[in-house]
């Protein structure tokens, strides 16, 4: 088994100060690691240095073994990434949309457009708009794009949000087999009883900072993931500030 992904000291500063600081993080092949933290902890802003969506303002990501900021295109190839709703043309069908992330992927034949949608299950919905979807829906379709290209990397920005009782269950099933073999996670969520149920390790980060990063076996007996991250807060609830301002 092989490393992965190494995040070594990355940060990132947004012009209002926030962000992420100095992070360190490594997963092995087939790890299943899920990241908590409080809403404006910095779990998207990870995972968008991680796939090259943001420029980290300082530290190393290296993805199999190549770094991203000098080897782009070679090293985001394996990585399929699912980062929030939105990135989906909404007049368009699903079909449609896989069918243009196909292009990048000549290999490929249009069958796995419906090997995806169906392990998701929404292959009858395949001609569908979807801007009529759901939020489930929706979830469904972004982590059918996220797997379409048989990646051995898969970033999951709150997948399993707004999905039913049957998606979070097809969920679990497709992290399950493709961990099995050999595909590795990086899962963000509120939800830390579903994480339990699927991470081998996890990662705690509070206010920019990682908190915790190690395997799930490591909770003590009767202890849970909430558990772990109440006492990383150290009663210190976290309330996000309300004058957020976007930029760069
Ligand atoms: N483009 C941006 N410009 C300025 N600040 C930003 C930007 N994106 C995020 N932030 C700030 O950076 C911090 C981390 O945000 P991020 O979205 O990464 O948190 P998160 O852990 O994913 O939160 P949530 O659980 O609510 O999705 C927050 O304080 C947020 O306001």
């Amino acid at each position: 088994m092989g490393t992965v992904l190494e995040v070594t000291g990355v940060s990132k500063q947004y012009r209002n100060g926030r962000g992420i600081k100095d992070l360190h993080l490594s997963l092995e092949q087939g790890n299943v690691m899920g990241l908590i933290g409080p809403n404006g902890a910095g779990k998207t802003t990870l995972m968008k240095c991680i796939t090259g969506l943001v420029q980290p303002s300082g530290g190393r990501i290296i993805i199999f073994g190549r770094e991203i900021g000098h080897d782009y295109k070679e090293a985001i190839r394996p990585v399929g990434v699912y980062i929030g709703m939105g990135t989906m043309y909404p007049h368009l069908s699903p079909y449609q949309n896989l069918k243009m992330a196909l292009r990048f992927y000549p290999e490929l034949g249009d069958s796995r457009i419906d090997e995806v949608l169906e392990q998701v299950g929404l292959l009858q919905f395949k001609r569908d708009i979807v801007s009529s979807f759901s939020l489930g829906m929706n979830q469904r379709l972004g982590l059918a794009a996220a797997l379409l290209s048989k990646p051995s990397l898969v970033i999951l920005d709150e997948p399993a949000n707004g999905l039913d009782i049957d998606g979070m269950l097809l969920f679990r099933k497709i992290v399950e087999q493709l961990s099995a073999e050999g595909v590795t996670f990086l899962i963000s969520s509120h939800l830390t009883g579903e994480l339990e149920r699927i991470c081998s390790h996890f990662s705690i980060l509070i206010g920019g900072e990682l908190k915790f990063t190690g395997p799930t076996e490591s909770l003590g007996k009767g202890k849970s993931i909430e558990d772990h991250y109440v006492e990383r807060l150290g009663g210190n609830f976290y309330a996000p500030s309300n004058n957020d301002q976007y930029d760069e």
